[in-house]
This record gives C-alpha cells, structure tokens and sequence, in this order.
C-alpha cells in the first residue's frame, strides 16, 4: 500500500525535526546565521498549522570552533567537550533569538544517555519535554556533549532524535542533513540514485552507505541516519529524510527525500536503546534452560543459570547474555557489579537469600529490562 505523505504529514501533531551540524554552521566553523533564521521559519510555520515541535540540534562543537581558534574538528575529546561548551551557549542564543522572531519560546534541553536508559531519568526527561510542549515552548536538545565521556555518550545525534522522538510519543521524525535523502550509494559516486520510499529492511538490502559528507563538519554519515530511522520506525514513527533547504516542504508533506514507513510498535524506551544504540560492557554466559527461560518465557535471568561472567561492568550497565556456545541471545541492564556475580552464579535466589540476606534474592537481568536480539 502507498502511503500517502501529504496525508501522513499533515496528521502528524507532534514532530522531532533533527538538524546535523552540516546544516547549521559554516565549513570553517562557526554558526551560520542565515540557515540558523531559515530553519527556525520552517518550523514556526510547521507550529502554524497546530504541530508540535520538538528540535533536536546538533552544532554545538561545530559552533565552538571558530571562537577557540580551532580550524578543524578537535580529535581528543577534552578539546570537543570544551568546543561543545562554547558553542551549545551561542546555538541556543541564535535559535532564541530567531524563534522570538515568531513570539516563540524556546527551552534548552542537554540530554545524556542515562536520561534514557536509567528509569528515573527517564520519567524526569518525560516529564519536563512533556511540560515544555504544553507550554507551547520549542524544546531545542542536544547530546550534553561537555560532560558526556566516550562511555556514556550516543555520540550522534541521530539516533538520540529516535529516541527523542520515541520519549514525546512522537507521530513523525524529520532528519534535516546536508543530502537531500537516502541513495542507493554515496551521493558523490556517479550513477546513485535517491530511494524516494523505504518500507522494509528488504529495501535497504542494494544499499551502500558511506561516511559523512566531505564539509567535515557532519559525524555519523548515513549510517547513523539509518540506524535512527530503524529505531524510530520499529517503534511505530514513520521518518522523512531529506535536506535542510528541503525541510519546508518536508513538513508540507511534499514527496522530497526519503520517507522511512513504520513498522513496528511502540516498546518501552530502554529497550529500543538496549536493542539498537548500546553494546554490552560485559557478558554473561547462560546454560541451555536459562536460554530458554529467558527467549521462550520471556523470564527473568537468576543467578542459578548463569555459567560465566566476564567484562568490567556496575549494576545498572548492559551486559550480553551469551547461549553456551558463545551467540548473544539478549542485553539487558544488570543489577549486580562484575565482582559480586562470580561468587553467586548457579545458586537458588532462596540459598542466597539465606546465606547472604534478601538483597541477594534478587535477579540478575529483570525482564523489563531486557531484550531478545535473536
Ligand atoms: N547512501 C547514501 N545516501 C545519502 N548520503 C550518503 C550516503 N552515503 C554517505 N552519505 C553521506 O552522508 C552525509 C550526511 O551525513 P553527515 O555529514 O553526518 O550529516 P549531518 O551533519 O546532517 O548529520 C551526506 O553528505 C552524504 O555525503
Ligand atoms: N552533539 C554534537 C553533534 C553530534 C552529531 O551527531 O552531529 P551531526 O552528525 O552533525 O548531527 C554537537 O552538538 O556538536
């Protein structure tokens, strides 16, 4: 069946538009005020028609460059932490300044990835984008690039508009990039031609992406385009991609870029990040009846199942849980740090309960926080 984008867009009351870095700020750094002031008329005549908006902005470390004197894109992350820094304030005076144009408010919100993964964070980040909507304020996020550490950081900003967009029930996410949608290779190779449509993994199966685009600004590439659109559109939201010069009539719902259909349902946030945008800090080997207890039942994991511990991980991290043969099966959080588990493993939860106290009784890997990768 063909999906009608006018139709599709236009019912589409609540909208995450992301803007890559490349869209945003000049090749030697800096902002760019004139695509900063056509964006923000873009998504004020989106909120014209009655749409929510919810941006999702990369630029900050692009922004910071040019008044640290950086010529390029600083490797070492320190450098890009105190880019991000100098730059986060300048983006959000920019957009303040040009959404006020419309009588729009603007809030900031600086995300980092417990926000999404950690229940209570959850709930809080929730609660206060939830807030901002009924407000009527534009919320403008970004990763909180100058305290996120190449451990706990998404890295890119695509996929935490997925997530985004799954956290504020979104009915649409809109990538804005410097390319004006998916092709069947890398735009720059003679021959590629633009998927006006993607409604299943088939479609992507003839498809090669590559790196970011030359402007050296942008990070994730296609790569990370499609990694979202998976995440957004396994959770139920259909994604349009297409350029920033395109994003007018994008959000017209005219048939520019590429538009990623829905396929799945909406899942609980943590394991969309669990399944799609995380790898495991350690891993835990299950015997054959924990396998099965844990991929037929949908069960909890128990200590009594579990064989072998490896990797240096805290409770609350993801960990993979291996069959005995060595494939993953799921990730989950787990609820015990890697020193404790080795003195536990293939014990009752009453044993331990009785020899440990009722602390101890606990599982390993609750199912609510757990994912089936296979
Ligand atoms: N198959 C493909 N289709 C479209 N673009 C591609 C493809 N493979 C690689 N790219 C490159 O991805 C770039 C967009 O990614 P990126 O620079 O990270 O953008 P942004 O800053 O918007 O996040 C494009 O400029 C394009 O050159
Ligand atoms: N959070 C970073 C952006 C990271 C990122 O994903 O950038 P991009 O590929 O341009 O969307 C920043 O604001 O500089």
């Amino acid at each position: 069946m063909t999906t009608d984008r006018s139709t599709l867009v236009r019912a589409a009351r609540r909208i995450v538009v992301k803007v890559g870095s490349s869209s945003l700020t000049t090749a030697s750094g800096g902002i760019d005020p004139a695509r900063v002031r056509r964006l923000v008329e873009v998504l004020a005549a989106a909120r014209g028609t009655g749409a929510e908006v919810v941006l999702v902005s990369s630029g900050a470390i692009a922004a910071g460059l040019a008044p640290l004197g950086f010529s390029t894109r600083p490797r070492a992350l320190a450098a890009q932490q105190a880019a991000a820094s100098v730059g986060q304030g300048l983006l959000a005076h920019r957009y303040q300044e040009e959404f006020a144009r419309h009588g729009i408010v603007t809030g900031q919100v600086l995300l980092t990835l417990d926000d999404v993964v950690r229940r209570a964070h959850y709930r809080n980040a929730h609660q206060t984008l939830a807030k901002l909507l009924e407000l009527g304020v534009v919320p403008i996020v970004n990763e909180n690039d100058t305290v996120a550490t190449s451990e706990i950081r998404f890295g890119d900003n695509d996929r935490l508009a997925a997530l985004v967009a799954h956290l504020v029930h979104a009915d649409l996410l809109v990538l804005l990039s410097d390319v004006d949608g998916l092709y069947d290779g890398p735009p720059s190779r003679p021959g590629s031609t633009l998927l006006p449509v993607v409604r299943s993994e088939d479609d992507l199966a003839s498809v090669t992406m590559g790196a970011a685009g030359s402007s050296g600004i942008g990070t994730g590439g296609m790569t990370t385009k499609v990694d979202a659109a998976r995440i957004a559109t396994g959770a139920g939201i259909p994604v349009v991609l297409t350029s920033a010069e395109q994003g007018a009539a994008a959000l017209a719902g005219a048939e520019v870029g590429t538009l990623f259909e829905a396929t799945g349902k909406r899942r609980p946030t943590r394991q969309l990040w669990l399944a799609h945008a995380t790898s495991g800090l350690g891993s835990l080997t299950l015997d054959a009846g924990a396998v099965r207890a844990v991929v037929s039942r949908g069960a909890s994991l128990l200590p009594a199942g579990i064989t072998s511990v490896t990797g240096s991980f805290v409770a609350g991290d993801p960990v993979d849980l291996l069959d005995p043969d060595g494939g993953v099966v799921a990730r989950g959080l787990v609820s015990f740090d890697a020193d404790e588990l080795p003195a536990l493993l293939g014990r009752s939860t009453g044993d331990l309960k009785e020899s440990l106290g009722a602390a101890y009784e606990r599982e390993v890997v609750h199912r609510d926080d757990l994912v089936l990768l296979r």
